[in-house]
């Protein structure tokens, strides 16, 4: 199906133009705002509307009933549709530390979710959240699951899921990270730093040995004292993305200002790390093998209150980001478009509108609600998202 996109503003490099789009067999093609649509394609009237890059999502744990950790591939599906809602075209799995029979469960559904007619977002790869992570800063991570480096493991792991984890949080202090992760590099796996206190000397070796960014930036982490800068410090200091929460919850409006400001716009990615309970009311819930309980939207865990996760949606982190900082639609697209896909190097097909890219893209309204979503040239909304 060939679809024209007419009327619209198109983001592209950093500002809104007016051209059209085909999109065609899954790709953009870019042409002239008059060009006259070829007979019989379909024609999208987006006057008054903005055509964005879709939404990349690199850190969810779930959404819509779905924990990821349990999820079998029919409701990976369902979290695909209802990301799609919500302008998310592309995301990673979350998997929370676990079981090596669990982990390995997950992969496999995941594998099997491949094999399925894609409907809604795409799903991407796997992120594995552990489990290779300080007790210290463990969060919601259960403590007992918890390991020291165990690259073997990790070669199992992609091995069997046959290429498709993508992107992994270790705590630099763990004994035997930072020297594994050139080795998790040459898996072709990006390595995030987080659920750490790792001083500042050792989260400098991770970064200097190829870590590339920073999970949930200031949760779950060291914060930075003037003695002791700590994870907090080299993550700020140095050029890795920063990956923020920006649900007005785990970060304070005057702290995401600052995270940009220190960063810049092209460092910050914007992620959910949703649970579940994304998409429905308070209540009781799962995250792994913990119990969640969701008040008001906020996800703690039901033994200690420990915050663990969010209910966040990325146009709900779009529209929370205009807020907080002020900046305009332009400035703040690349946290959820480009920024994730050059951290997760998807870049060269997705995270930006140009000829030849993939065509998942967002129509914003004037209010920047997503109006409809189209993923590899379909238009996911009215077809297969059940919202
Ligand atoms: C899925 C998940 O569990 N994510 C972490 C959680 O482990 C941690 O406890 C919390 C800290 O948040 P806080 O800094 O607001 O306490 O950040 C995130 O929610």
């Amino acid at each position: 199906m060939t679809w024209y996109l007419v009327n619209g503003d198109v983001y592209m490099e950093h500002r809104f133009l007016k051209k059209t789009l085909k999109l065609e067999e899954g790709r953009i093609f870019v042409l002239p705002p008059d060009t006259r649509p070829e007979e019989g394609a379909h024609i999208y009237n987006a006057a008054g509307k903005k055509i964005v890059p879709g939404f990349i999502d690199v850190h969810t744990h779930g959404a819509v009933g779905v924990d990821v950790n349990a999820a079998t591939a029919e409701d990976y599906e369902k979290i695909c549709r209802f990301a799609a809602g919500n302008g998310t075209t592309s995301w990673l799995c979350s998997v929370l530390t676990d079981t090596k029979e669990q982990t390995c469960r997950c992969i496999d559904e995941f594998k099997k979710h491949q094999q399925m007619e894609q409907k809604g977002a795409n799903l991407l790869g796997i992120h594995l959240e552990g489990p290779f992570l300080s007790s210290e800063y463990k969060g919601a991570m259960p403590e007992y699951l918890l390991q020291k480096a165990n690259l073997p493991l990790l070669k199992e792991y992609q091995q069997r899921a046959e290429g498709a984890i993508r992107y992994i949080t270790v705590s630099p202090e763990v004994e035997g990270i930072p020297d594994m992760i050139p080795e998790i590099r040459k898996l072709g796996i990006t390595v995030a730093i987080g659920h750490s206190g790792a001083d500042y000397e050792t989260s400098w070796d991770a970064i200097r040995k190829g870590a590339q960014s920073c999970t949930h930036t200031f949760n779950a982490m060291k914060l930075l004292h003037q003695h002791f800068p700590a994870i907090m410090g080299a993550a700020l200091e140095s050029d890795i993305y920063c990956e923020a929460i920006c649900d007005g919850r785990h970060l304070h409006p005057g702290t995401v200002r600052l995270l940009l400001k220190v960063k810049g716009l092209d460092r910050v990615v914007a992620i959910t790390d949703s649970i579940m309970a994304a998409g429905l009311p308070d209540g009781k819930y799962k995250l792994g093998v913990n119990d969640v309980v969701v008040e008001d939207g906020d996800a703690k865990l039901a033994e200690n209150g420990v915050r663990a996760g969010s209910t966040l949606t990325q146009n709900v982190a779009l529209k929370n980001l205009l807020k907080f900082t002020g900046k305009s639609l332009e400035e703040i697209l690349p946290l959820l478009t480009e920024n994730p896909a050059n951290l997760i190097k998807i870049a060269d097909h997705k995270g930006f509108i140009a000829d030849g890219m993939d065509a998942d893209l967002v129509v914003l309204d004037p209010d920047f609600e997503v109006f409809d979503t189209f993923v590899g040239g379909r238009k996911v909304t009215s077809e297969d998202s059940n919202i």
